[in-house]
């Protein structure tokens, strides 16, 4: 199996709480795969690492093969990153974003301008794309900042939350470019908390809890049988507590004043 991204116990800390504890995620190049986990479980500080945003405390990150932290300039050039909090430059119009991030990225002015033509369509941004991005909605940005990240067609794509404030017909746009993307063989890697999704998407699934990955393999192999939510469910140890304990004061009839 060739790896698009191993990383080897790879470790983050913030003060006392540590953020990602030693993990060694595997993702095969060509996958389609999510990285799923609850609130605080490491997902956003585990790709911003893997991605070369922030520095680890501890252990390695390969990406094709290649060290994400001694090697950024070969790394940087095979990965295409939607972080989350995505900052655009909001004084741009989509079309010229797409356009300054090509020339950016060192490609030719007449490829730029047909691939930032083609993605604004396929996106369908085209009749906004001489519109300012700082008036750009949620999910529009989404689509422009994908379509960024995708512009100088990269080996592994990175996305963290890619699907949210995204409207369903737009997200079925999305998983239509992304499905596209993988089946030429190059892998995508997306964190999100929607389970149907991911099972709908992903032939390969990482889970992570509390900074450790729990369970990581074939979708097929993860759920074994079971709903991915089921699988998550039970893997992240959910059910302890449906809201039984406490808030009994919640949902009553109003109390009477004393
Ligand atoms: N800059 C920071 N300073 C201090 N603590 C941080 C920082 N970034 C993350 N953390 C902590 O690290 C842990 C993991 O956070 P992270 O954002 O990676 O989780 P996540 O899985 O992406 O969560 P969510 O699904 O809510 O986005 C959390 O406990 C969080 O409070």
């Amino acid at each position: 199996m060739t790896e698009a991204v191993h990383t080897h116990g790879l470790f983050k800390r913030f003060g006392p709480q540590i953020a990602v504890a030693g993990i060694d995620l595997v993702v095969p190049a060509g996958s389609f795969a999510g990285l799923v986990g609850p609130n605080g479980a490491g997902k956003t500080t585990s790709l911003s690492m893997i991605t070369g945003l922030l520095r680890p405390d501890g252990g390695q990150v390969e990406i094709d093969g290649f060290d994400v932290w001694r090697d950024p300039v070969a790394v940087k050039a095979r990965i295409g990153v939607l972080p989350e909090g995505l900052r655009l430059f909001e004084r741009l119009s989509g079309r010229e974003l797409l356009l300054y991030n090509g020339r950016l990225r060192g490609i030719s002015k007449a490829d730029v301008a047909q691939r930032a033509e083609e993605l604004l369509h396929v996106m369908d941004l085209a009749e906004a794309a001489d519109k300012l991005v700082v008036d750009y909605s949620t999910g529009m940005r989404k689509k422009i900042g994908l379509a960024a990240a995708l512009l100088h067609n990269p080996s592994v794509l990175f996305l963290d939350e890619p699907f949210e404030g995204v409207d369903p017909v737009s997200a079925n746009t999305l998983t239509e470019v992304l499905r596209r993307f993988t089946a030429s063989g190059s892998t995508v890697i997306f964190s999100s908390h929607v389970m149907d999704l991911v099972e709908r998407l992903c032939d390969w699934v990482s889970v992570m809890s509390a900074g450790h990955i729990v369970a990581q393999g074939p979708l097929e192999l993860v759920r074994e049988g079971r709903s991915l939510n089921q699988a998550f469910l039970e893997l992240v140890g959910g059910s302890r507590d449906n809201g039984d304990s406490g808030l009994s004061w919640l949902g009553r009839g109003k109390e009477e004043p004393a």
